[in-house]
């Protein structure tokens, strides 16, 4: 998760990385270019699944915000922008102040976290 600094919209809270969509760019584009700018890391198309989306009315936008899922990146995680960056459990990320689009998605990232616990589970028995 990131922290949102004190010059953005919703300062201090925590958010899923990533950003606008630019015109003509293709959201899996804008989202590797995201990752890039803010975390420094490179990350493959390929490894980017869909999980959920967001539709959430706020007073002056309607935000529609697809959420991936990251299987695969290469270099090491790091706020490049000067915003506080934490791998959170699903648990931490609910004691986090989020913005309310977001709250309905954090479901998502359980199933998901839960799916990838059966799969390691059954690559080891
Ligand atoms: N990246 C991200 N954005 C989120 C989340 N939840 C949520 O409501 N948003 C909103 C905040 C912003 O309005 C928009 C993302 O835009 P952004 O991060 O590129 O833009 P920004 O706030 O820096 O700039 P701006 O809206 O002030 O122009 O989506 C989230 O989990 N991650």
């Amino acid at each position: 998760m990131a922290r949102r600094t004190q010059r953005q919209k919703f300062a201090g809270m925590w958010e899923f990385p990533g950003g606008k969509v630019e015109p003509k760019e293709r959201p899996e584009a804008a989202l590797i270019r995201e990752l890039q700018e803010e975390l420094g890391i490179e990350v493959d198309e390929a490894d980017l699944r869909p999980l959920s989306f967001a539709s959430h009315p706020y007073d002056n936008f309607h935000l529609l915000m697809p959420l991936y899922e990251c299987t695969r990146w290469r270099g090491e995680v790091s706020g490049k922008e000067g915003q506080e960056v934490e791998w959170c459990s699903v648990a931490e990320i609910r004691r986090r102040d989020l913005p309310p689009a977001d709250l309905p998605l954090v479901d998502a990232v359980e199933r998901a976290a839960h799916l990838h616990a059966q799969t390691a589970l059954s690559i080891a028995t």
